[in-house]
Formats: structure tokens, sequence, C-alpha cells
């Protein structure tokens, strides 16, 4: 697979980062404006660095778009003449509609929305994933390239925004979760590093139960709370000071602050 990644800032490297991991292409165009910090990937035999989109476009097959969303309409623009047939376009811009895509380069070309995040690098990326009505034919090609780093869900359009705010917002939601929890283990007694490994881990198996069973996490939380005991005790105090209640309204503040974006 010959891919470009067009914009390698914070989310692009991360992308190019996890496709290394996956050995998941052939070659990989990575542009950028100033190109000086990004210049060691072509250690990587198979990437090459350039300011130049043009050529990233005309000599790749999957153009995955990672720019901020004020530069992407002047990007398609200066490309679209270089779009063949066989070119399958993957916007992870956020707020960008596929209609406004389809607007600057039509409708004949295949077309999906992406929304993964940066723990692509790692290979564990949760991507939410939509396409224009042609691109539904490209869809299990873009599952699959972002299958091999993480997990997908295909979406209607309208929750695109949605997904945004809990799988990309989400890691830092999730990692602030986890550095108060450090912050609790240091003032148990912890050191920092001490504190911070047992929270990631705890983080890492408890997602890891409920994936690997299906259950509800009720189900698991059942499981560990002892009548009379000290999880149960913790437990109902953090939600006497609003837990559940202040994720979901950071969550909905969160989705309130991207619906404006999208209208600017
Ligand atoms: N950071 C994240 O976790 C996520 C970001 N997104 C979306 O991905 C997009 C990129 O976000 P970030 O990576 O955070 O932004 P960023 O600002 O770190 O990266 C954008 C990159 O595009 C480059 N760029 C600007 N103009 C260019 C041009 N004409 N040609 C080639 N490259 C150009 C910039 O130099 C920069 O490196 C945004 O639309 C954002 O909404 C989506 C999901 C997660
Ligand atoms: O914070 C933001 O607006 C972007 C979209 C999701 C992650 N970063």
């Amino acid at each position: 697979m010959k891919i470009a990644i067009i914009g390698a800032g914070n989310l692009g490297l991360s992308i190019a980062k996890g496709i290394l991991h996956s050995n998941g292409a052939t070659t990989m165009y990575l542009t950028k404006r100033n190109t000086s910090q990004i210049k060691e990937f072509e250690k990587y035999g198979n990437v090459i660095v350039t300011s130049d989109n043009r050529q990233a476009v005309e000599k790749s097959d999957i153009l995955i778009f990672a720019v901020q969303p004020g530069h992407f309409a002047k990007i398609l623009t200066e490309v679209k003449d270089l779009l063949t047939e066989n070119h399958v376009l993957i916007s992870t811009i956020t707020g960008f509609g596929i209609s406004k895509i389809e607007e600057i380069v039509g409708a004949d070309h295949y077309i999906i929305r992406s929304m993964p995040n940066t723990a692509i690098s790692v290979g564990n990326s949760m991507t939410c994933i939509c396409s224009n009505e042609l691109g539904a034919k490209r869809i299990d090609l873009a599952k699959a390239i972002f299958n091999r780093m993480g997990h997908t869900l295909e979406i209607p359009e309208d929750l695109m925004q949605a997904a945004t705010v809990i799988c990309a917002s989400g890691i830092a939601f999730w990692m602030r979760l986890i550095r108060a929890t450090t912050q609790g283990a240091i003032q148990l007694g912890f050191d920092a590093k001490e504190a911070q490994e047992l929270a990631m881990h705890t983080c890492n198996g408890a997602a890891s139960l409920l994936i690997d069973s299906g259950s509800h996490p009720e189900e698991e939380i059942d499981r560990v709370t002892t009548p009379k005991g000290c999880t149960i005790e913790g437990l109902n105090e953090m939600e006497h000071q609003g837990l559940s209640s202040s994720l979901i309204r950071g969550i909905v503040s969160s989705f309130e602050k991207i619906n404006q974006i999208k209208k600017q």
C-alpha cells in the first residue's frame, strides 16, 4: 500500500508510527510545511518526507489528511487535479463534513472520514469511520488499515462529532483520570514512578476485563465491592463528590464546543 499522510503533526505522526510498527505500507509520504523536525523518519527506508503535497498525492494511493481544519480546503484545492479514480481519501479532520470535501473534489472519489486517537502510535486506537456513497466500496479497506492499529467502528456521519469527543479527546480525559489516581497513590505512600505504574496497568486491566468478557462495568464492580468494604466506601464517596456527573458534564461540554467549532 502506498500511503501519504498530508499534515504530519501530532495525529499525523501518531498514524505514521502506527503504520511503521505494523508494517502497514510499502511506501509512506509524510508532508509538512517545515520538514526539518520530521526528517528523522527517513531512516525508515520506505518513508519520504517532503513539503510537496502534490508529489505525495501523485505517488500514493491512500491519502490520509491530518491538517488543522482551516488548512484543509486549500490543500484539497491544491491537489484535486491529481486525484484519480484509484485514490482513497481519508480525512481525520474534525468538523469537516463529507459534503464539504465533495464540494471541492467532487463526489466521484472514494471519501472516508476517520476519527482515530493518538494511541494509534502504539497500535491501540479506537477509530470511528464513515464514508461517502462511493467510499462505501472502500470502507473495508479503510477498516483493514485502522484495524492493524487498534479497533474500528463504522458509524453514521452525524455521530462523528460525538465520536471525536469520546475517542479522540477521550485520550486526554483518561490520562487525567490516570494522573489523579497516581496522585492518590502517592498520597498513600508510593513513589511517583510506581504510583503511575499501578494506575496505568490497573486502568489497562479494567478495560481488558470488559473487552475480553463483554460484561457490563457494574458486573465487574459487583465482583470487587465487598459488603461494608473499602471499595464501596471509596466509590460512594467519589459519587457523592460527583465523579460520574462531572465526567458526563465534561463530555457534553466538549461536544457543545465541537459543534460551535463546526459552525465557525
Ligand atoms: N490530536 C489529536 O488527538 C486528534 C486530531 N484530530 C484532527 O486531526 C487534525 C490534525 O490535528 P493535530 O495533529 O493535532 O494538528 P497539528 O497542528 O499537530 O498537525 C497539523 C500538521 O499539518 C501541517 N500542515 C499545515 N499546513 C500544511 C500544508 N499546507 N501541507 C502539509 N502539512 C501542513 C502542520 O505543519 C502540522 O504539522 C485536526 O484537524 C484535528 O482536529 C483528530 C483526532 C485526534
Ligand atoms: O481538541 C481538539 O479540538 C482536537 C479534536 C480531537 C482532539 N483534538
